[in-house]
């Protein structure tokens, strides 16, 4: 089984796949009074296809531990998918480029307290993977018509690690 490196989540390193959620060199500006800061227009939502919409959803997954064997990775045609924990557990973010033969060898990412993910629309993502602790995150994707799921098996597993 080919093992895979998990590296530290950056903007940088997730561009071509969609947006880091975080406030961190995020552009932001004071509100209401300058009570509030708003780090502002962080990802881009997409919603295509037949009364595609936004919606969103909560979600509480179990932890996986580690080294996990990753055997597959999907993606949704019609929309991005957001993750936003709600909590300060790390958890994996396992993307694929495209190749003419599929998904190419994934890049694995581990997230740092409070840093979220939009996974731009058509990208090969492996699922919620939450790490150490039960975690619950604010899903925002796409809602309506259609087939929004395709999935791919490897034929032979990585190890991330
Ligand atoms: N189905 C769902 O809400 N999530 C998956 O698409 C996933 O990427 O975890
Ligand atoms: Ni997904």
């Amino acid at each position: 089984m080919k093992e895979i490196e998990i590296k530290p989540l950056t903007r940088e390193a997730f561009a071509p796949f969609g947006d880091v959620i975080e406030t961190e060199n995020a552009h932001s500006f004071p509100i209401n009074g300058g009570k509030c800061t708003r780090y502002h227009d962080l990802a881009k939502i997409e919603t295509a296809g037949d009364k595609g919409r936004p919606m969103i959803s909560l979600v509480r997954g179990e932890p996986y531990p580690l080294p996990l064997k990753l055997t597959m990775v999907e993606r949704h045609p019609l929309g991005s998918q957001a993750f936003i924990p709600l909590t300060d557990n790390p958890f994996l973010v396992v993307v694929s480029g495209e190749t003419k033969e599929g998904p190419s060898e994934p890049i694995a990412f581990r997230t740092a307290p409070g840093q979220g993910v939009n996974i731009a629309r058509n990208v090969w993502h492996g699922i919620l993977t939450p790490l150490d602790d039960v975690s619950d995150f604010a899903v925002v994707d796409r809602g309506g018509e259609g087939v929004n799921l395709e999935e791919h098996f490897f034929e032979e597993p990585f190890l991330l690690r």
